[in-house]
């Protein structure tokens, strides 16, 4: 199976690349800037037309949660428009679209896991475009799959448990908001989940949830960072909860906004690992490099 991922050094991208070594019946092409640039119309488009893949996977999306609400215009554009025209793209070369999306198309008043089905009322710019980007792909192409995850974290690019890890090199105490609570969720699990689907011969179709098993706050999750890094010698810090209003951001978060992956697991046999698990392998891999 020949498949194309659009950006190359995403967490999701980086995990493909790692994870595809196991998957020996795909073909995996990684395509980002400058050659596809989701903010340039067509793009994307030329570039599928050249490979002709069997499937896209849509890893690259403007993620900067806080930059959205200054920027909505370029967060639409490729979060949104771009999401559309690469799965349009792959409709017309007769490839179906894996498009990743988000914990925040929920707004976070839930008191019970998501489910696919759930209303999604987006509380910030980032989650509106993602929700635009659903809505696009879904009427671009029958064959998509969009696969809605949250607090990516891995050993790879930019993410939270990179943060702590910086942050406790020269602070003793860092303090962590404790009212939001999700799942944070290895990209390298989700990259072995997307190829599980990929190469599963079940038809695309649909939304799934997929997240790690078990639910934390910000606060719960650092503390977990910090216990499986000084365990290794690794950087450590005391975790301060806070309230939200104690961290002012730009752009709003859900307060809640654990996923339920019952769904994509069922369908796959597909066991997501904990939380825990994930996160002390990322930890690991970072503390020892
Ligand atoms: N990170 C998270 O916590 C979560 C992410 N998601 C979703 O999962 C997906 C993957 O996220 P993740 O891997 O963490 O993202 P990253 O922020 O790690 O990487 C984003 C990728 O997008 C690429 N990119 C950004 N702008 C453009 C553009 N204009 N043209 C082409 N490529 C571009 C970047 O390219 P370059 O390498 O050149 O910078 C990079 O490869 C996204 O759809 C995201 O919305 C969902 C839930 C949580
Ligand atoms: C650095 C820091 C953050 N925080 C809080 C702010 C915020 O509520 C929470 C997480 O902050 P971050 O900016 O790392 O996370 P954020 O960018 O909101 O992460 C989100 O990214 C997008 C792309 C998604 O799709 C989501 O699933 C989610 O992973 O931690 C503190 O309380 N103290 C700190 O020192
Ligand atoms: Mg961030």
């Amino acid at each position: 199976m020949k498949i194309l991922v659009t950006g190359t050094d995403g967490q999701v991208a980086r995990s493909l690349r790692e994870r595809g070594a196991q998957f020996p019946d795909c073909e995996i092409n990684f395509v980002g800037r400058p050659e596809l640039d989701l903010a340039r119309p067509g793009s994307a488009a030329a570039a599928i037309e050249r490979l002709r893949p069997d499937l896209v996977v849509n890893a690259a999306a403007y993620t900067a949660v806080d930059l959205a609400e200054t920027e909505p215009e370029a967060a639409f554009r490729i979060n949104g428009d771009a999401a559309g025209e690469v799965a349009r793209a792959a409709h017309e070369v007769g490839a179906a679209i894996i498009q990743l999306s988000t914990d925040y198309v929920f707004d976070g008043t839930a008191t019970a896991p998501y489910r696919e089905d759930d209303k999604t009322a987006p509380i910030n710019v980032y989650g509106r475009s993602k929700v635009a980007g659903e809505e696009q792909v879904r009427s671009a192409n029958p064959e998509h799959l969009i696969i809605r995850t949250s607090w990516v974290h891995s050993p790879f690019g930019r993410n939270f448990v990179k943060t702590m890890l910086r942050l406790a090199e020269d602070r003793d105490e860092v303090r962590i908001v404790a009212d939001q609570v999700g799942c944070p969720t290895n990209a390298l699990d989700i990259a072995e989940g997307i190829l599980t689907a990929a190469t599963s011969g079940k038809g695309s179709g649909g939304t799934y949830h997929f997240a790690a098993g078990g639910q934390c706050s910000w606060a719960e999750f650092a503390a977990e960072i910090f216990a499986v890094s000084s365990g290794l010698g690794g950087p450590t810090a005391d975790v301060t909860p806070i309230s939200t209003a104690g961290f002012p951001t730009a752009a709003p978060r859900p307060r809640y906004s654990v996923l339920d992956s019952s769904r994509f697991q069922q369908e796959f046999g597909f066991v997501i690992p904990r939380w825990q698990e994930s996160v002390a392998e990322v930890v690991r891999r970072l503390v020892s490099e």
